[in-house]
Parts: C-alpha cells; sequence; structure tokens
C-alpha cells in the first residue's frame, strides 16, 4: 500500500504529532551519523517516510535498497519535498558521500527491521490506543478482513481497514498498492486513524510483510488464521519456509490471542505448536471445509447446519459450554461460512460478547461487499450467471469451483490464466483443477509481467489436454478481454461463467505495459451485447 496512491484525492498524513529530537532517534536507535554528515543539531522530526514521493514537512525520508534502485538515489527528491534528515545503510551512504544534501544522513546496519519501531516512536505509539486484528492465510485474507471490519461497523466502531483491494480510514477509501503496507505507512495510517476518531484497526498481513517486518512493532490484539496451500514460492522457496513466515504471527511479538482455521494439516500444526506454548491464547475452528483428518481434529468452535438459501447461507457456530451463534452470509460459497466464522471468532476473542456480535449482526449476518470476490456481474436478470474472482492459486481455484458446482444449473464456464513470474509450479497444479472442476475451460493470459504470454498459456494448455475428462470443452483464447468475451457468448442461460484470476484489478502488466482491464466491465459489456442481439 502507499497511502499516496496516485488516485487518492490527497495525501493521508497526520496533523497532530509532537516533534521528536533526531538525536532521541539516534540514541534510541543506535542510529550512526554518516561520515560526511552535517551535525544533528535542533533537528526535529514530525513523520518518517519510506518513499519521497510519500515525503512531507518535517519527515524521516528512510533510503532504503530494492530491486529497481536504491531509496538514497531519491535522497535529494525527499529533501526539496521537505525531509530534515535521511536514514539509510552503508551502501546508501557511500552513494551520498559526494551529496551536498544540507541535512543530516544516519545510517543503521538494523534495517529494515528497525523502521516500524522508529516510526511507531514517532508517531507515539499510535496502534497503542486501538483494538487491533490481522489475518493471514494463503485465501481468503481480504475476505476475512472485510467482514471483520462489517462486523465491528455494525458494533458501533470507527475502524481502519487496511488490504489488497482498498485502504479504508473511518469509512473513506483509497486504493491500495500492496497487501501489508510499508512498515512507515502503517504507522502514519494508525496515527490519521487515531486522529480521527478510531477504535480499531483490521488488516491483511502476509507473509512477505511478516518476513520483511512491516508490521512491526504492533502486538495485534487478535491475529487469525484461515489456510495454507501453494502460493507465492517465487519468494519463499519451500512450503515449510512460507508456512514459518505465517506463523510468525501467531508469536506473543505479534499477538495476543490467536484464532486457527484447523480445516488443513498447515493449520493444525500451528494449532498443535500454540497448544503448548504458554502465552498463546488460542481458539480454534473446524468448518465443513475440513479435510477427513480435519474433521476428527478437536476444535473450540466448529460449524454445523449449513444451509444454502437464493441469496445467502445461514449456520450456527457452536463453541464451548454448548455457546452458539446462529447467523449467515450473503456471500456465495462454503469457504464464505469458513470466513464469516473467523471473523466472528476474532471480534469475539479480542472482546465483544458473542450475544452483542449476534444482535449487530441481525438478519442479514456477515454480509459486506468485498469487491471481485465471487462478485456477480449484470443485472441477474436474465442470460448466464457471471462471476469474477480472485482465485489465482490452486487452493482457491479448487475451492470455488468446488463451491460453485452445486449451485450451477447448466454448465460451469470457466475462463483463467496463470500469472507470469510468480510461483511456476502453480501452473500444472491449476490447469488440472480448471479441467477437472469446470465443464468448458478457456485458458487466456492473467497479468504475464516479463514472461511470453503464449509460452504461459502453451504450459497450462499441455497439462488440461491431457488431463482432461472426456466431457470438458477446452480452448485457448487471447487477449483476455477476447476470452470473456467467448465464454460469455458461448454461455447458454442457464450456465455460471466463472472469470477467475484478477478479482477486483483494473491494469493488466504486459511486458512493463499498463492495460486497462477491468474483468467486471469487460464481463458486462459482453453480456450487455449478448443481451441485446438477437435470440
Ligand atoms: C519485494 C518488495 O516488497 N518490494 C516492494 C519494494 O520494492 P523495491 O524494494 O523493489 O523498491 P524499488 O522500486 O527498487 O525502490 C527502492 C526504494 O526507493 C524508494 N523510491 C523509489 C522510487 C521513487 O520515486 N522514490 C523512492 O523513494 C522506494 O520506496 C524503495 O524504498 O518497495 C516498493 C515501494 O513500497 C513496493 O511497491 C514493492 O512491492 C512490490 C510491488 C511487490 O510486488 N511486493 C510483493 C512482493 C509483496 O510485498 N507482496 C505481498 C503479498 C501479496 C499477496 O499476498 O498476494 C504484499 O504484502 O503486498
Ligand atoms: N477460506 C477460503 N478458502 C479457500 N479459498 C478461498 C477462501 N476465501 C476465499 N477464497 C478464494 O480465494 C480468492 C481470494 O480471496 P481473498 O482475496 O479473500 O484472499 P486473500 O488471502 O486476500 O488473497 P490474496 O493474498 O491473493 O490477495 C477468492 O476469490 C476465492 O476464490
Amino acid at each position: 500500500m502507499s497511502l499516496n496512491a496516485p488516485s487518492s484525492a490527497e495525501p493521508l498524513r497526520p496533523h497532530r504529532v509532537q516533534p521528536v529530537d533526531l538525536k532521541h532517534l539516534a540514541q534510541r536507535f543506535g542510529l550512526q551519523p554518516a561520515s560526511a554528515s552535517l551535525p544533528l543539531g535542533q533537528t526535529r522530526v514530525t513523520g518518517v517516510a519510506q518513499g519521497s514521493t510519500e515525503v512531507g514537512p518535517g519527515d524521516l525520508f528512510v533510503a532504503l535498497p530494492g530491486a529497481r534502485a536504491h531509496g538514497a538515489q531519491y535522497a535529494r527528491q525527499a529533501v526539496q519535498a521537505g525531509a530534515v534528515a535521511v536514514l539509510t545503510d552503508l551502501d546508501g551512504a557511500a552513494l551520498l558521500a559526494q551529496e551536498d544534501l544540507q541535512v543530516p544522513v544516519l545510517t543503521s546496519t538494523q534495517l529494515p527491521g528497525v523502521v516500524g519501531h522508529l516510526a511507531a516512536e514517532v508517531y507515539g505509539q499510535p496502534a497503542g490506543g486501538l483494538t487491533t486484528a490481522a489475518v493471514t492465510g494463503t485465501n481468503g485474507k481480504t475476505t476475512t478482513a472485510t467482514m471483520i471490519d462489517h462486523v465491528l461497523r455494525k458494533l458501533g466502531k470507527v475502524t481502519g481497514l487496511i488490504g489488497t483491494v482498498e485502504v479504508t480510514l473511518a469509512g473513506a477509501s483509497r486504493p491500495a498498492v500492496l497487501t501489508t503496507p510499508q512498515p512507515a505507512d502503517l504507522q502514519r495510517f494508525l496515527t490519521c486513524l487515531r486522529e480521527a476518531g478510531g477504535t480499531d484497526l483490521v488488516m491483511e498481513v502476509s507473509s512477505h510483510a511478516l518476513a520483511m517486518h512491516r508490521t512491526e512493532p504492533v502486538v495485534f490484539t487478535v491475529a487469525g488464521f484461515t489456510n495454507l496451500t501453494q502460493d507465492h514460492l517465487d519468494y519463499h522457496t519451500t512450503l515449510e519456509e512460507y508456512f514459518e513466515a505465517k506463523a510468525l504471527l501467531f508469536t506473543p511479538q505479534h499477538s495476543r490471542h490467536q484464532v486457527v482455521c484447523v480445516d488443513d494439516p498447515w493449520g493444525r500444526r500451528l494449532a498443535q505448536r500454540l497448544a503448548s506454548s504458554p502465552q498463546a491464547r488460542l481458539t480454534t475452528l473446524r468448518t465443513p471445509l475440513a479435510d477427513p483428518e480435519g474433521q476428527a481434529f478437536p476444535a473450540t468452535w466448529s460449524i454445523e447446519a449449513v444451509h444454502h438459501e437464493p441469496a445467502r447461507t445461514s449456520f450456527t457456530l457452536r463453541g464451548p459450554q454448548d455457546q452458539r451463534l446462529e447467523t449467515a452470509t450473503s456471500l456465495p460459497g462454503d469457504f464464505n461460512v469458513a470466513n464469516a466464522a473467523l471473523a466472528v471468532l476474532m471480534v469475539h476473542a479480542a472482546g465483544t460478547p458473542l450475544e452483542e456480535i449476534g444482535q449487530a449482526l441481525g438478519e442479514a449476518g456477515v454480509s459486506p461487499v468485498v469487491p471481485g470476490r465471487v462478485e456477480a456481474v449484470g443485472s441477474g436478470t436474465s442470460g448466464p450467471r457471471v462471476l469474477v474472482d480472485f482465485a489465482h492459486n490452486p487452493g482457491a481455484l479448487e475451492a470455488v469451483l468446488r463451491s460453485l458446482r452445486p449451485t450451477v444449473q447448466g454448465r460451469l464456464v470457466l475462463v483463467f490464466g496463470a500469472t507470469g513470474n510468480r510461483d511456476t509450479g502453480k501452473r500444472p497444479q491449476m490447469a488440472r483443477i480448471a479441467v477437472e472442476g469446470a465443464d468448458l475451460v478457456i485458458i487466456t493470459d492473467d497479468d504475464p509481467h516479463d514472461e511470453d504470454p503464449a509460452a504461459i498459456r502453451a504450459e497450462l494448455m499441455a497439462v488440461a489436454q491431457s488431463a482432461r475428462p472426456g466431457g470438458t470443452e477446452l480452448e485457448e483464447v487471447a487477449p483476455r478481454e477476447a476470452a470473456i468475451w467467448k465464454a460469455v457468448e458461448l454461455a447458454r442461460p442457464e450456465d455460471t461463467v466463472l472469470i477467475a484470476g484478477r478479482g477486483h484489478e483494473t491494469v493488466q502488466d504486459v511486458a512493463g505495459e499498463d492495460i486497462s482491464l477491468d474483468d467486471r466491465v469487460a464481463a458486462a459489456e459482453a453480456l450487455r451485447r449478448k443481451e441485446g442481439s438477437p435470440a
């Protein structure tokens, strides 16, 4: 997330920060003046920024190395924007040795780990006065976080929500860039939330963020685990490493209460680990999605009496001492029952009695709008049902296809592709899941990034061809917009079209070029044409 995302109306900056002496920060965090630095003098800091475009007057600019550049290359821009000092690593200091920046330059060997701690000090430990909830897992983070936010708002709380789709402060949204923001951005957001009278923060925490210390030093009131299946192995190398990054959120340094869904082996492993930790305050949840071993796993809470109605799914959460909550969700799919239950239990674990949650939710239950997650497109009055979804890994694709199947009257038509330059091991699995779970599969492009889109499609097609059961039809169509049009064109009124992989996204990255494409807009247009065309 960049708090100053290009399309946001104005930068999100706190207004009431007590200036902090740079000397105090240097002493507190062991920062050393670079060899050619100006003396620290009376410099006072009122903010911390990690990107030059986010710097405001009074900020300390933190210049870190990246994949494309070293932040020190932007130090001059940062100073022009009002930075009163620069903090960097030894390479950054070397880059700045000949620059006359007119502000002190400090170095630390503890970067990036120290950034969040330092920013929290400058902003006065803003998380301190808030109830904070963090969700991690491969799939369901955005949905569950949005559901928690929804429950809290129903309870009358003033919330901040940080996630992949958007960043919302007290009801006003701006687009997100990262799932979990950089540490200085997070502390700035928390400060703005406090200034807006906020009571609660809800956020998604990615495995990348945990590995990169982005949320430190926040100790979340409650942390939730959804599930773990293959994804992001371009970054983490092994599933084991990916799991251990997620597991960090459930250590005492990161959370006080932990709610873990034990449906899959990784959730059970986490729960077993926490059960033997004296500092953990663990709640476990088993849902109808549990694998055979999960069905027999003793959990604090379970879900029963699931009833699918046309516009909602009702269910009962049952817990210790025969505690129960009957509620519902309007979001389709069994996995959304799991997400809703996790959301409710996280709010409960953070301190709200279950009855109060039930009363606040009423008949409608846990029913927020989550953009691009099994989102229905079109008027819904005639023609095929068309859904746009964010499933872009094997676990999500399997879950969404499996949970849609009982609701499909005709054929299940799937449009999907695979992302370039990301965890290529997902591709064969996704191709297999696609042909096994849908009746007509149209393979197309996702975000190819720098890879050849035709080669990605060929890789998917080869597996899909050989794994395809007799009745499954298979096509390759590119570009993606054409594939969406083709799916809608081929769909009969009783069919369901699932356009998977890009959800809420509005820009497709093809060889570094941003191509405007919103699957929802493309599908709606295709439906309009189809509905308007003679039968
Ligand atoms: C690996 C990683 O975390 N990369 C993030 C990082 O990029 P980078 O280190 O390569 O930065 P760079 O572009 O080389 O620039 C170097 C430094 O110069 C600074 N800079 C750069 C340009 C400028 O004009 N001014 C300026 O000051 C940058 O702030 C940065 O500190 O800093 C950038 C600015 O904050 C991020 O946008 C970028 O995330 C990229 C987009 C990314 O893809 N991150 C992924 C790995 C990620 O974090 N994903 C997770 C999980 C998603 C999921 O669950 O699906 C997430 O939490 O989002
Ligand atoms: N509990 C779940 N189990 C399995 N699949 C799920 C679950 N919840 C959602 N999904 C599937 O995963 C997709 C992504 O959901 P969501 O955006 O909530 O997850 P996420 O963890 O935030 O994903 P990402 O990290 O990729 O942004 C959904 O569109 C749906 O297909």
